[in-house]
């Protein structure tokens, strides 16, 4: 075998991995794009035609947008070993990790109905479930029954609906749409990579996603959006944010919702989400939650310039703000992040296993070679 020439770097900052031509991060200009299309012009598109055309690279056809919708809502009702199943996790259980154990449960269809391949057929199957599994867990959290979608309800009525138990109106439909556009890809982020990573070693489509939602829990990932607005509760009002940023940037202590590794620019996501906020906090709490994060990020800004920085909010920062006023706890934030992102990890998962190599980088070892003379005990 050749002998390759080895490049250090311990977070990969910077460092071309691969190809994909499912979404572009333009980290300069701010600018982010599914298939060459500006998320801009996705935003007020039918969410479930953005999700085939960032799995597919070209929009739905009519019969394909009615086969699409009716296999999603199908999918979507939990079979009754599924409900069995979600019954025994632990009530308390973080809905991260629920969804990270029971991706892998579920019993896979292996048929190809929609006509694009059996591993689309399984990834889609997925992305029905989860939304049902957190409805489902939420449910039962509250000592509540599991609720079935209703055949010919658009994605996200159905969602809020089998979360609280109510229909949702048309404005928060559309909202929770816009905002789950904006969350559904963006390229080779840690949670994607983990699943390509899983993916390389011709794993199937279900340990590659529950990899990518195991990684996208973490606070420097997608778990942000929890701690950014548990952040905010904790500081309680617009005045304590200026103190509360300087103590925690003088203890290191990380703002969530904060910075970007690839954005040198502001966020296009956050810039879409922080008038979505403003146009749905309308009581009191919620207008003070987003008072205090705005009070947040300037003081963020104002710590940063006079050092010479920069800093930006992220796609995390104002969209905590956008599902509290929908009524989603904030532990439930992730996991309705991941019921986006899923999209984007079954496309990575569709570009990639064609051209599947193996993802193996090396280490630097900082022990003793055997040869200095350790010996077995
Ligand atoms: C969906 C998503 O994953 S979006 C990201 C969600 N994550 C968060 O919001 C968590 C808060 N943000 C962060 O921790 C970081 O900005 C990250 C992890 C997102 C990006 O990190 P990196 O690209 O590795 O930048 P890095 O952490 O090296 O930051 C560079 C400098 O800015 C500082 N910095 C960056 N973000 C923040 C922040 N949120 N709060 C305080 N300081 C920050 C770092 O301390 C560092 O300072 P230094 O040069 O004096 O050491
Ligand atoms: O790309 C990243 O590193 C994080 C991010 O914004 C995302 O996954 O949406």
């Amino acid at each position: 075998m050749p002998e390759t020439q080895s490049v250090y770097s311990s977070d990969l900052a910077g460092v071309v991995v691969g190809e994909t031509a499912i979404s572009d991060v333009q980290g300069e200009a701010g600018v982010l794009s599914y298939r060459d299309i500006d998320i801009n012009d996705l935003v007020d598109v039918p969410f479930l035609h953005v999700a085939w055309l960032v799995l597919f690279g070209e929009w739905p056809t009519e019969s394909e947008k009615r086969a699409l919708k009716s296999f999603i809502c199908q999918h979507a009702a939990l079979t009754d070993n599924e409900k069995l199943l979600l019954g025994q996790v632990n009530r308390e259980l973080h809905p991260m990790l629920m969804l990270q154990g029971l991706v892998p449960l579920l019993e896979m269809p292996t048929e190809d109905t929609l006509g694009r391949g059996v591993d689309a057929e399984q990834g889609l199957f997925i992305a029905a479930k989860i939304s049902s599994l957190i409805a489902g867990h939420h449910r039962l959290g509250q000592n509540k029954s599991i609720l079935d979608p209703i055949p010919g309800k658009l994605r996200h009525e159905n969602f809020l609906t089998m979360f609280h138990g109510r229909a949702p109106t048309r404005e928060q439909v559309r909202m929770l749409d816009a905002a789950q556009i904006l969350q559904m890809e963006h390229s080779f982020n840690a949670g994607t990579f983990a699943g390509r990573v899983c993916a390389s070693t011709l794993a199937p489509i279900q340990s590659s996603i529950s990899a990518s939602i195991g990684t996208l829990f973490g606070k420097l990932h997608g778990g942000a959006d929890q701690a950014a607005l548990e952040m905010a509760i904790a500081i309680g009002s617009p005045e304590k944010a200026d103190e509360y940023v300087r103590n925690s940037l003088a203890n290191k202590v990380k703002i969530m919702g904060m910075g970007h590794r690839e954005y040198r620019a502001v966020d296009p996501r956050a810039k879409i989400l922080k008038p979505m906020a403003v146009e749905l906090c309308r009581d009191d709490e919620s207008k003070n939650l987003l008072a205090t994060l705005v009070a947040v990020e300037e003081a963020c800004q104002r710590e940063f310039g006079a050092k010479g920085k920069e800093i930006w909010a992220n796609v995390e920062f104002y969209k905590g703000a956008v599902f509290h006023s929908l009524g989603i706890p904030t532990h439930y934030f992730t996991a309705m992040f991941a019921q986006a992102r899923v999209y984007g990890y079954i496309a990575h998962f569709l570009e990639f296993r064609p051209q599947n190599k193996l993802i193996r980088p090396r280490a630097l070892y900082t022990g003793t070679p055997p040869e200095a003379g350790k010996t077995a005990a």
